[in-house]
């Protein structure tokens, strides 16, 4: 088997089990798989599909620039160029976009602050922090409608191999260095957005 068969399978298997978490509503969302490395190329998700689907046409391969790297009458998702900043930044594998109401509310709940915190939570282990009082932190940008300035504005944030921004009214994107990384944190971030908004209606 192709190493981009392998990838393409590895993806729908992602794209499976956020399906079976009902995280892909009304067409939203996106996936993407590293390939290759020089040249950069990754499977993405085709734009506008019912991401709930497994068809022959989920994913085509794309490059350093984010468009087609083979011919194909698919069109890369509309946010590829988040993933693309992603992949020319770091050594990330695999991003992962969802929207969710939960992701949503706390963007807007904490959109002016700019980032929502997360402390004292078991489950910040899965990002790598072990101390009893360490502190997670996702940025929240604005939803800007252009794509070349949402992207641009979503690539101050992305630093390091691993990580979390979230888009406010829209969703979240995810990176790890690896499918299982980035699924294990897209995890982790959707159980403290959910937990934050109910513990912040119980207080009420
Ligand atoms: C109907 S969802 C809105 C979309 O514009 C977008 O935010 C999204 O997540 C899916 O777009 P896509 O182009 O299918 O990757
Ligand atoms: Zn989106």
């Amino acid at each position: 088997m192709s190493i981009r068969q392998k990838k393409w399978e590895e993806l729908a298997r992602v794209k499976r089990e956020l399906a079976a978490r009902d995280w892909f509503m009304g067409t939203s969302g996106n996936l993407s798989l590293k390939v290759s490395d020089e040249p950069l190329t990754f499977l993405v998700t085709a734009s506008g599909k019912d991401k709930r689907k497994e068809t022959a046409e989920d994913f085509l391969l794309v490059g350093a620039d984010g468009l087609p790297a083979e011919a194909t009458h698919l069109k890369p998702s509309a946010e590829t160029l988040l993933h693309v900043h992603i992949y020319n930044k770091t050594n990330a594998g695999c991003v992962l976009h969802v929207h969710t109401v939960d992701n949503n509310v706390i963007s807007e709940w904490y959109g002016d602050e700019g980032e929502v915190v997360f402390t004292k939570q078991e489950i910040i282990k899965a990002f790598g922090l072990w101390e009893e009082d360490a502190v997670f932190r996702i940025p929240i940008i604005p939803n800007f409608a252009h794509i070349p300035t949402l992207a641009d504005e979503f690539a101050k944030h992305v630093h390091t191999d691993m990580g979390a921004v979230l888009i406010r009214n829209h969703g979240i994107t995810v990176w790890g260095r690896d499918a299982f990384e980035a699924k294990k944190f897209l995890e982790a971030c959707e159980f403290l957005c959910s937990y934050h908004v109910k513990l912040l209606l119980l207080k009420r």
